[in-house]
């Protein structure tokens, strides 16, 4: 089912045109990587879709709604921006409360998710005594506590480490398997995030230049090859033994699916420093016409 569909979309500033009559539509239950170079109009795409700033010209329908014009997509779509805004004053525990009471939702499900973001040491803290990351995360628990049916979210993992990065990713993931949300999640180039995307939408200069599956975009075995530099490559080799390894001092080259060879080395506390794709990378950025 689609769920949003966009027909000749177009964004003016002024005498700028950000967006040049964009026509794609996404699919419920998709994760959508939406990438592109500095400007491109990715995140003006994504504020369009949450119904932040509104259209110039063209047709864009969320849940079959105007979401400019929608009282109910507020309620069914949260939107996470890349810097985010939360009372200052406030812990985190007033704003789960009020939040919780707001949407009608579980207290005790926004205590699980506070657990599988590390988060619960900070629960008393208030939001103007958190790290930049740290703020991050809680935003992104707190656009999860409406159980929304999509998510749009805008550079969500730019203030994170690795491995904040992928207990995000995992959230995202469960809750896709879960309640089959729909996820937009915008980026600049990061094989990463396409490693755990289903579709792709591509922007360069405002135009599309994308929009599709991944696996009908990339080679199968771009999507499955990293290079990974870890802290400990002998106690990482025999942690991935079930993987096929290359190894060159201490870099890494694994063969297989990201978030299940991540996974591993961040369970034995092996530490990532960079995890590459030059060719996934490459192989992205030609098909929109970058770089
Ligand atoms: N409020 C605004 N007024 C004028 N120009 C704007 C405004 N918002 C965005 N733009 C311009 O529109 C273009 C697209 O910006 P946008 O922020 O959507 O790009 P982006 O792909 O998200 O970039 P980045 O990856 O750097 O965040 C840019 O040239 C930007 O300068």
């Amino acid at each position: 089912m689609i769920v949003i569909e966009a027909r000749n979309l177009t964004k003016r500033f002024g005498d700028f045109e950000a967006l040049h009559g964009l026509s794609f539509s996404i699919e419920e239950g998709s994760i959508t990587a939406i990438v592109g170079p500095n400007g491109a109009g990715k995140s003006t795409l994504l504020r369009i879709i949450s119904g932040l700033i509104n259209r110039t010209s063209g047709k864009i329908l969320v849940m079959g709604e105007d979401p400019w014009k929608s009282e109910y997509l507020p309620r069914k779509l949260s939107v996470i921006l890349d810097k985010p805004f939360l009372p200052p004053f406030l812990t985190i525990e007033d704003i789960i409360k009020e939040t919780v009471l707001e949407f009608n939702s579980s207290f005790s499900d926004a205590i699980s998710l506070m657990d599988e973001l590390n988060l619960s040491y900070f629960i008393k803290n208030k939001v103007k005594d958190l790290s930049t990351g740290t703020r991050q995360k809680v935003q992104i628990i707190f656009s999860l506590i409406k159980n929304p049916e999509i998510i749009v979210a805008d550079e969500p993992t730019a203030n994170l480490d690795i491995v904040s990065r992928f207990e995000v990713y995992n959230i995202f993931l469960k809750l896709r398997k879960k309640m089959n949300t729909t996820i937009l999640i915008s980026s600049h180039i990061a094989p990463e995030l396409i490693a755990i995307s289903t579709h792709l939408l591509g922007i360069n200069n405002g135009i599309l230049r994308y929009n599709g599956e991944v696996s009908k975009m990339i080679r199968k075995d771009l999507l499955e090859e990293f290079y990974i530099v870890v802290d400990n490559v002998e106690r990482a080799v025999s942690v991935l033994r079930s993987f096929t390894i290359e190894v060159s001092g201490n870099q890494l080259k694994v063969r297989g699916n990201l978030m299940e060879i991540v996974s591993e080395l961040i369970k034995e506390g092996i530490r990532i420093f960079y995890i590459r794709n030059s060719l996934l990378d490459k192989s992205v950025q030609g098909e929109i016409g970058w770089g």
